[in-house]
């Protein structure tokens, strides 16, 4: 039961100015954030706002400036030793499954190492058991071919879920998805975060889940914190700041969102014909004005309408 909190977290990076000299940039400015067990929170916000900084000091990549972190509560140790330890407990998935996974090795070397590092596995039998239990865990089949394979001979969703799979290889409580789905194709970016949203479950994992798209951190977080050039500017029960946006910013991130009905949506509605039980109707017209580079159909399911989320379309 692990509860990852961000205390007045500063980073500063220095950068070269147009002359000799250079100067500070605040990257991230005095953020606080609490993600408790069997919770989403998303971190949303423009590009260069400062969340990936956030992801980067969550997962220990880099110092913050100054603020702290806890982890249920105990400040962080210092040393290779004490940031082991806390990588066992606390893991990320990358934006780029391309990039993440080692190009040069098979998928059962880059899964079977983390498994190792960390302690999970020590003969070869309890190794097999466990790749095995990953795979299903991400729902890779047929788990012995994907293992012998290398990323490039990989579907870009099937890379994914084997970097998910890897950050699940040391049994972390929680997990930092740092824009999780959107370098992948349209059509499976939903699958991935249900994905995520399911293992969540499961595991009871504490998850902060770092996008730009608020109409996917609305249906998967339970609050959302907006971030605007490196501080929070709202934060709130997730309907709460869709439906009713405070700050001038987040206001702006609702209405500037793309209007579902003029996004390809149909795409994706096609997929979902295809399931006997739903059937695609007309957008939504309360969430014509969403933040959404995702489209939302509404279904009837049964008796009952019900709204769904059927994808993202590229930014
Ligand atoms: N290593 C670095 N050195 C100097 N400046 C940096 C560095 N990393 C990030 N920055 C700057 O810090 C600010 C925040 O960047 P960050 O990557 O955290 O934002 P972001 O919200 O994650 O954006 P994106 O979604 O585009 O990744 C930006 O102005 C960026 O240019």
């Amino acid at each position: 039961m692990t509860t990852l909190e961000a205390l007045h977290l500063c980073k500063e990076y220095r950068v070269r100015g147009t002359g000799l000299g250079s100067s500070l940039l605040r990257a991230v400015d005095d953020v606080s954030l609490i993600v408790k067990p069997g919770e989403t929170v998303a971190l949303v916000g423009e590009s260069g706002s400062g969340k990936s900084t956030m992801a980067k000091m969550l997962i220990r990549l880099i110092d913050p400036t100054s603020g702290s972190i806890l982890l249920d509560g105990s400040p962080l140790q210092k040393g290779r030793v004490a940031v082991k330890q806390y990588r066992s407990r606390v893991q990320m998935v990358f934006q780029d499954p391309f990039s993440s996974l080692n190009p040069s090795l098979p998928i059962r070397h880059q899964l079977s190492r983390p498994l190792r590092i960390h302690g999970i596995v020590r003969t070869k039998s309890e190794e097999e058991r466990e790749l095995m239990r990953l795979m299903d865990a991400v729902n890779l089949a047929p788990a012995k071919t994907i293992l012998d394979k290398y990323p490039h001979e990989l579907s870009g969703g099937q890379r994914q879920r084997v970097a998910i799979a890897r950050a699940l290889a040391p049994q972390p409580e929680v997990l930092i998805a740092d824009e999780p789905v959107s370098m992948l194709d349209v059509s499976i970016r939903l699958e991935i975060l249900q994905l995520l949203d399911d293992l969540k479950v499961q595991r009871n994992l504490a998850v902060l889940y770092i996008t730009h798209d608020l109409a996917t951190a609305r249906h998967f977080s339970s609050q959302i914190v907006v971030m605007r050039t490196g501080r929070v500017v709202e934060r709130g029960l997730s309907d709460d700041v869709i439906m009713n946006p405070i700050h001038p910013y987040t206001q702006l991130l609702v209405r500037a969102a793309p209007d579902p009905k003029s996004a390809p949506f149909v795409v994706d509605a096609e997929r979902y014909r295809s399931h006997p039980e739903v059937t695609i109707g007309d957008v939504d017209p309360d969430i014509t004005t969403w933040p959404v580079d995702s489209h939302w159909a509404r279904a009837w399911d049964g008796e009952e309408a019900v709204t769904k989320l059927l994808g993202s379309v590229a930014a």
